[in-house]
């Protein structure tokens, strides 16, 4: 007899933990400051009465870990089939919720929707729990696999040498085109990655088209990408366009809003590409007419998970838009989330972001061995589920580690502040 899983054991919510979890972090630059000496992040496990675990990874931020903990009370009792419920409950518990506090972006990406980035989370432990229900992989839920290896860029910072008052780290100091085709040639020796992206908005635009062009030169091949978060006036955005023109296959937030984003668009070569202008549903339909942006950054943690993500993918290739992934400093249930996402799409035509080598290999939340980098690309788990296990005192190491740091929300700005100039300024345009 075939066992019919989705109908003879509900798989209904019993309990859920969120776990806030911090991890070791580089001093890497951008152009709201640094990165502190952690990078914080939320594991949640759903467990059903079935004995089912699912996971989830998302940001840690303390008031994104209270609604965490606000949704996960509402959700006991409904079975992980359906998210659309879920989805309805955790709007409704978070219909008054003004949308205020840190969500681990630092103040980059600011137009997200809250319930979409509570949602993400229990979203993806739900697809682990159906996948394990099934015995199927993620991608399968998603649509199946069109390609077993997901490529991921390499992604360039300039950073200091080490956090101000320890030892400098093993990547040293990124300050200079020199220092940053060193760091790519490191980072490429090492994953193999097949495309470089170079986090912009920290220097003079000039000394960043230098060092453009000096990855260019190294690396005569590898397709360039650079990023500014929004730090340059649209004048400056399109005298940076043309001057790489031919260098890099697309620019990505070069400045702040749809308006801004398409007078650039007239002027410049290249595709513009974003996640910071385009972050939500409701922003699409202006920047498709404004023909502000030509890709899009999809990212599961703000879009509001993985299905919402592939209906993401789907506006997309409706509107001819290109179709890239954005990420954050993240951990292994995210890498395997991202995988089986950019598996599944397949118009997702460019190699994902990811800040993986900035991790320590040695922490994590997942049992080593499910998810390595060749040649720049990451095997699609084909394990039922998410096909990553929690790993339980790594899990508890990390959290006392969040316990002890005492970082409870991210501030790249406060941080460059405290160390190096209380008069620093972000507000872009910054030149
Ligand atoms: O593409 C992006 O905008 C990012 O990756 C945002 C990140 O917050 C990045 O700027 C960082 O880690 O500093
Ligand atoms: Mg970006």
């Amino acid at each position: 007899m075939v066992r019919d899983p989705l109908n003879d054991v509900p798989h209904r919510i019993k309990d859920i933990r969120v776990t806030p979890v911090a991890f070791r972090d580089p001093p890497l630059l951008n152009t709201v400051g640094v990165h502190e000496p952690f990078a914080l992040r939320a594991v949640v496990e759903v467990v059903t009465e079935s004995g089912l675990l699912g996971l989830g990874e998302t940001y840690g931020d303390l008031a994104h870990l209270e609604r965490l903990r606000l949704a996960a009370r509402e959700l006991n009792g409904v079975d992980v089939w359906h998210v659309q419920e879920i989805a309805r409950r955790i709007a409704v518990v978070l219909a008054a919720d003004t949308g205020k506090g840190g969500h681990g972006m630092s103040g980059m990406v600011t137009g997200s929707r809250t319930a979409d980035r509570v949602l993400s989370p229990f979203e993806v432990a739900c697809l682990d729990i159906q996948g394990k229900a099934l015995g199927r992989p993620v991608s399968d839920l998603l649509g199946g696999a069109v390609r077993d290896r997901v490529d991921y860029s390499a992604y360039l910072f300039y950073k200091w040498a080490g956090h101000p008052g320890a030892e400098p780290d093993e990547w040293g100091a990124a300050l200079d085109p020199d220092q940053l085709v060193a760091q790519a040639r490191r980072m490429i020796d090492t994953y193999g990655f097949p495309a470089i992206k170079l986090k912009g908005g920290v220097l003079p635009p000039e000394e960043e088209i230098e060092a453009i062009k000096a990855l260019r030169r190294a690396f005569p091949e590898h397709p360039l990408r650079i990023d500014p978060n929004a730090a340059w006036s649209v004048a400056t955005s399109i005298r940076v366009g043309k001057e790489l023109d031919g260098v890099i296959e697309y620019l990505e937030d070069p400045t702040a809003e749809i308006g801004g984003m398409a007078r650039a668009a007239r002027e410049v070569p290249m595709p513009l590409a974003t996640n910071m202008c385009v972050v939500a549903f409701d922003q699409v339909k202006s920047a498709v007419t404004e023909d502000a942006v030509q890709v899009i950054l999809s990212d599961h943690h703000f879009w509001g998970g993985l299905g919402r993500s592939r209906t993401l993918a789907g506006v997309c290739e409706t509107f001819g838009l290109g179709l890239s992934m954005h990420s954050n400093s993240h951990l292994g249930i995210s890498l395997a989330a991202m995988t089986h996402l950019a598996a599944a799409t397949p118009n997702l035509n460019y190699a994902c972001d990811t800040h993986w080598p900035w991790k320590s290999p040695d922490e994590d939340v997942i049992v080593p061995g499910a998810l390595t980098f060749r040649n720049g690309s990451v095997a699609v788990p084909t394990a039922p589920g998410l096909g990553v296990e929690l790993d339980r005192d790594a899990l508890a190491r990390l959290h006392e580690q969040y316990l002890a740091c005492g970082i409870r929300q991210r501030d790249d700005t406060g941080y460059y502040r405290r160390t190096t100039d209380p008069g620093f300024d972000p507000t872009p345009p910054r030149w």
